[in-house]
C-alpha cells in the first residue's frame, strides 16, 4: 500500500521537528539544515543508481530558490565526491546559500541556460517541489533538457502536489520524501518511479492520508476467502437486475462478473431475455433473500417510476451496486445509500453532480470525493486511474490501476458485477469497490490484449487463485 498526503501535512510534521517557519524569511527556528541533508543524500544515492558507473559522469542542476533547489545543491556536493562532473543552473540567479556553498566547495560549477546545452548524462530537476505553482516549464530549459534522462526532486517541477492534473517537466524517476504527495500516486506518468528517502517525518500524527494506492499484496491480504463453515448463503446471494431490450448483454456481462468473482448464488431479476442463462446454469430466477443487489447496468431509458420502486425496495433491503442508468439525481435523491456503492464514470459522475465532465476529470479526486458526500453513498470513480471515496472519511482509495485494454463497453457491467458479488460477502462498500477493482485491473494485467470483457471476466478466478496464493 502507497499512502500519500497533502502539502499541509507535509509541512506540519517538518514543523513538529524544526518549528513552525517565520512568515518573513520563511525559515523555520529549528532548521540546522539536518533534513535538508538527509534528504539530498537520498537523492544523490538515487542518482549514483541511475548513472552507474558514476564516476566521470556529468550532471546538471536545475535549481530554484527554494529548498526544493537546496536539495538539489547539497545532493550536487555529494556528487562530486564520487567523482561526478556537476553543472549548477541557479534559475533566479540565486539559490539556497549553505547548499550553492557546499557545492562549490566541492568543485561543482554554476552556468548559464546556454550551459545546458553542454552534453551531460542527467538532469536533476530541482526548480520546484511542494511550494511549487502548477505550470508549465520554461520553454529554453525544456529544450535543454532534451531527452537527457532527468530524476525530479521531490515533485517534478510545475506539476501541483496536492493535483491530479498534469502539468510541468516530466520525469524519469521522481525522489520524494518523508512520504509520497497526492500527485506521485495521480500523474505516474509525470513522476515516472518514485523512490521515497525516509527523513524522519511522522506524518501519521498529521491525520489520515490523502490517498491510498492499493497493490496485489494488499488485495490478497483482504479478499474474503470463504471458510469450512460457509455455505452459499452464508457467502452471500446476489440479486442482479442489469440489461434491457436495448442493451441485452448488460445483463450476461454483469452475471460473467459476479459467478466469476465468486458470489454463493445468483438470482436473475431482470427483464432480460432469459435465453442467456443456458450459459449460466448455477444462475436462478427465483425471488427470495438477497445480501446484495445490483442495478442499473444497460438499462437505457428505463420508465422513471418502475426504476425508482426498484431502487426504494432494494437499497431499503441490502447494500446495492447502482451503475449506469441508476446513476441519475432523481432517481437517487433521498435513498438511502449510507451502505451501498455507486459506480460512475467520468461522464456519469459529472451529471450526478450537476458539472462538466472536464471538470471531474481535471480534478477526480475531489469530484468522487463530492459525491461521497451529496449522495451519502460511496463512489467508485471508473477509468484509467480509479478513486474510491466513502462518506464521511478524509481518505480516497485507489484501487490497483491496470492496462487501457479494459477501457472498452461492458467492462464497467461485469466490474459492477464483481463488486455486488463482494458486497455480497458482508466486505463494506469501500472494500468491495477497491477488491473488484483492483482484480479486474490485475486481470486485465496478465492477459493484455483486446479482450472482451466476458472473456476477461472468466479469467478473475485465475488471477485470484495466483493472488491467493502468494498470501
Ligand atoms: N522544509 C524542509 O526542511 C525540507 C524540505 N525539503 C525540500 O523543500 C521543498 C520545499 O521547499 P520550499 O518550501 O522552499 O518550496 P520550493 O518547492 O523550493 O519552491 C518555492 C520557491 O519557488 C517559487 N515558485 C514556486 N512556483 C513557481 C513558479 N511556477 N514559477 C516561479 N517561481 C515559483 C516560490 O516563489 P513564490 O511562490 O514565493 O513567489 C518560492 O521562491 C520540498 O519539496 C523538498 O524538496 C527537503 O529538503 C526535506 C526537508
Ligand atoms: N484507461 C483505462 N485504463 C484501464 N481501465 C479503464 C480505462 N478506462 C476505463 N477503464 C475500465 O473500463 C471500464 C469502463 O466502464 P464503463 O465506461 O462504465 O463501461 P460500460 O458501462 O460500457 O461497461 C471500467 O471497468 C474501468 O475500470
Amino acid at each position: 500500500m502507497k499512502t500519500a498526503w497533502t502539502v499541509d501535512q507535509i509541512r506540519r510534521a517538518e514543523a513538529t521537528i524544526m518549528g513552525e517557519p517565520d512568515p518573513q524569511t520563511g525559515v523555520a527556528p529549528g532548521d540546522d539544515g539536518t533534513l535538508m541533508r538527509r534528504a539530498a543524500a537520498g537523492l544523490a544515492a538515487a542518482v549514483l543508481r541511475e548513472l552507474r558507473p558514476a564516476s566521470g559522469r556529468t550532471v546538471h542542476l536545475l535549481v530554484g530558490p527554494g529548498n526544493n533547489g537546496g536539495d538539489a545543491l547539497w545532493a550536487g556536493a555529494f556528487l562530486r565526491r564520487c567523482n561526478v562532473r556537476v553543472r549548477a543552473h541557479l534559475l533566479t540567479g540565486r539559490g539556497h546559500e549553505a547548499g550553492l556553498a557546499a557545492l562549490l566547495r566541492a568543485g561543482g560549477t554554476v552556468t548559464d541556460v546556454e550551459g545546458l546545452h553542454q552534453p551531460c548524462d542527467l538532469v536533476i530537476d530541482g526548480l520546484f517541489g511542494i511550494g511549487g505553482r502548477a505550470g508549465e516549464p520554461d520553454r529554453a530549459i525544456a529544450e535543454a533538457i532534451g531527452d537527457t534522462p532527468v530524476v525530479a526532486v521531490d515533485v517534478p517541477s510545475g506539476l501541483a502536489s496536492d493535483s491530479c492534473a498534469p502539468s510541468g517537466l516530466r520525469a524519469d524517476l521522481t525522489v520524494t520524501f518523508g512520504g509520497h504527495k497526492i500527485a506521485h500516486l495521480t500523474q505516474p506518468d509525470r513522476c515516472g518511479p518514485t523512490e521515497l528517502v525516509e527523513i524522519g517525518l511522522d506524518l501519521d500524527a498529521t491525520g489520515p492520508p490523502a490517498l491510498r494506492q492499493w497493490e496485489a499484496a494488499d488485495v490478497a491480504a483482504a479478499w474474503p476467502v470463504p471458510t469450512r463453515h460457509d455455505h452459499k448463503y452464508t457467502r452471500g446471494v446476489v440479486g442482479i437486475d442489469a440489461g434491457s431490450a436495448a442493451y441485452p448483454g448488460a445483463a450476461r456481462l454483469a452475471l460473467a462478473g459476479a459467478l466469476n468473482t465468486g458470489a454463493g448464488m445468483i438470482r436473475h431479476l431482470g427483464d432480460a431475455d432469459v435465453s442467456l442463462l443456458a450459459e449460466f446454469p448455477s444462475v436462478v430466477l427465483a425471488e427470495g433473500r438477497c445480501q446484495a443487489f445490483l442495478a442499473g447496468s444497460g438499462w437505457g431509458d428505463r420508465d422513471t417510476r418502475a426504476a425508482r420502486a426498484r431502487l426504494t425496495e432494494w437499497t431499503d433491503t441490502a447494500p446495492c451496486v447502482l451503475d449506469a442508468d441508476a446513476l441519475r439525481p432523481d432517481l437517487l435523491d433521498g435513498l438511502d445509500l449510507s451502505d451501498s456503492l455507486l459506480t460512475p464514470h467520468a461522464g456519469e459522475l459529472a451529471r450526478m453532480l450537476g458539472v462538466e465532465r472536464s471538470e471531474v476529470e481535471a480534478e477526480p479526486m475531489d469530484a468522487a470525493r463530492r459525491a461521497a458526500d451529496r449522495f451519502g453513498a460511496t463512489i467508485l470513480l471508473k477509468g484509467g486511474l480509479q478513486y474510491v471515496a466513502t462518506p464521511g472519511e478524509t481518505t480516497v482509495q485507489m484501487p490497483v490501476p491496470g492496462p487501457a485494454w479494459t477501457a472498452r463497453a461492458g467492462s464497467g457491467d461485469t466490474l459492477a458485477g464483481a463488486c455486488a458479488a463482494l458486497l455480497a460477502t458482508g466486505v463494506d462498500a469501500t472494500l468491495a469497490a477497491v477488491l473488484g477493482a483492483s482484480l479486474q485491473a490485475l486481470t486485465a494485467a496478465d492477459h493484455p490484449g483486446p479482450r472482451p470483457p466476458e472473456r476477461l471476466a472468466e479469467r478473475f478466478p485465475d488471477t485470484l487463485a495466483a493472488l491467493l496464493a502468494e498470501r
